[in-house]
């Protein structure tokens, strides 16, 4: 992939390219990628607003595909330059079984590692979680780590013991020769918790505030800090690895990186509301409303019901025994080993990062659009 001026030659793929941050990472690639030739958006679930981007000067290919089907993630890959895995089943609420959350995470996974083994395709990023890491099920916290911090990563939830194995695969393919005879180049972004345009959790603390007269309780203490990072800044850094990738794949390959910005280090609930305040919802307490023990029995209550109630209804409330153990566990990190890799800095400062989620929230009044999630980074 040499730097030229002559007419863009690559071909980029995208699996879960019509989700949260698929959307991003696809709307990145167009804005900041001009070596780009076509651009295969490949996902379970189509968007609408893809139609929009495919007049433009770069060839967007919409694949409705399934990564758990092995023939249909190699057509898509074959004779792709780079992939970006995106595509994952993020469930912390029992929306999916065990089985369903680990065949499209791992199974996945696997598949896309070996289309482009198969096809020749020599780059690939992958998307990881922080969850990879922790929190571990005994609560420790994890205070301003880094990629190198030691910390117990003990997994039993579905969705974090799928999210480890896949970067364990990927991670482990590096090096791997493809067709040809050349080596698979690969690593993995762990986001933290990811905000901004199109958060359907923070859709749904909006649409629960609402309806409690504009009013959210607090349920966290305000000094348990929550790792966060503006999806625009994750986007960027995928197209940053995936540029980087070959020129400095010796550094790169096989390696982990944390996602991170200047976002500042708050509770969970309260940088929530960094964003649903200026909406017009308060966060009533200063300290949890509720004592712990009485957290953790409803949590406990709320598993209990959605097992009874399986075989009738999917019962999926955001307070369950995972969730409240995360959102009660300090998990911050501080790096700058993207940096120092391959030149990451955040493309949006939290100002603006602010900004952009403010107004998408306040946008959702209006009712649902007929675009993206997002709207394009072309910036002043
Ligand atoms: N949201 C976060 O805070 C966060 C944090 C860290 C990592 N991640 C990771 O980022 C990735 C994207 O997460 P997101 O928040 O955008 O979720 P999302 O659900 O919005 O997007 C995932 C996309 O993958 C697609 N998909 C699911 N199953 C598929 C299948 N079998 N075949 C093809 N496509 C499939 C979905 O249709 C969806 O468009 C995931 O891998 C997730 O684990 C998310
Ligand atoms: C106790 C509740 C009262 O207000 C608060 C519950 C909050 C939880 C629903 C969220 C707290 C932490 C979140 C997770 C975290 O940000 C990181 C994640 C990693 C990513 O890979 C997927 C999403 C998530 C698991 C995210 C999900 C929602 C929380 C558990």
């Amino acid at each position: 992939m040499a730097q030229s001026t002559q007419a863009p030659t690559l071909v980029y793929l995208v699996t879960g390219g019509c989700g949260f941050l698929g959307e991003h990472i696809v709307r990145m690639l167009l804005e900041q990628e001009p070596r780009l030739r076509e651009l295969r958006v490949f996902d379970l679930h189509l968007g609408s607003w893809l139609e929009e981007l495919k007049t433009g000067p770069v060839q967007v290919t919409a694949i409705q595909g399934d990564v758990t089907e092995a023939h249909e993630v190699a057509a898509a890959v074959a004779g792709s330059h780079v992939v970006i895995h995106t595509a994952g089943l993020v469930d912390v609420f029992g929306k999916a079984s065990p089985k369903t959350i680990h065949k499209v995470n791992v199974q996945g996974t696997q598949n896309v590692i070996e289309a482009c083994i198969r096809t020749g395709t020599q780059f690939l990023v992958y998307t990881s979680s922080m969850e990879v890491v922790g929190p571990n099920v005994k609560g420790h916290p994890f205070y301003r780590g880094n990629e190198d911090t030691p910390y117990e990563a003990v997994h039993q939830h579905p969705y974090p013991c799928s999210k480890a194995l896949a970067e364990q695969l990927v991670l482990e393919a590096n090096g791997r020769k493809v067709n040809g005879g050349l080596p698979l180049v690969t690593c993995a972004l762990r986001p933290t918790g990811i905000y901004g345009e199109g958060h359907q959790i923070m859709r749904d603390f909006y649409n629960q505030g609402l309806r409690f007269g504009g009013r959210l309780f607090r349920a966290v203490p305000a000094s348990v800090e929550h790792g966060r990072v503006y999806v625009g800044n994750v986007a960027w850094m995928h197209v940053l690895v995936a540029r980087e990738l070959e020129q400095r794949a010796p550094l790169m390959g096989g390696q982990v990186y944390f996602c991170y910005d200047k976002s500042p280090y708050k509770s969970y609930e309260d940088f929530n509301m960094e964003f649903l305040g200026p909406c017009g919802l308060r966060l009533i307490g200063t300290h949890p409303l509720l004592p712990y023990w009485l957290l953790v029995l409803l949590a406990t209550l709320n598993a209990l019901l959605q097992w009874l109630l399986r075989p009738l209804v999917l019962y999926t409330p955001l307070l369950n025994p995972y969730t409240l153990a995360m959102a009660n566990t300090t998990f911050t990190v501080s790096t700058n080993k993207a940096q120092r890799h391959f030149g990451y800095k955040p493309i949006f400062s939290w100002e603006e990062s602010k900004a952009r989620t403010i107004h998408w929230v306040q946008a959702l009044d209006q009712g649902p659009g007929t675009g993206g999630h997002c709207g394009p980074y072309s910036r002043s």
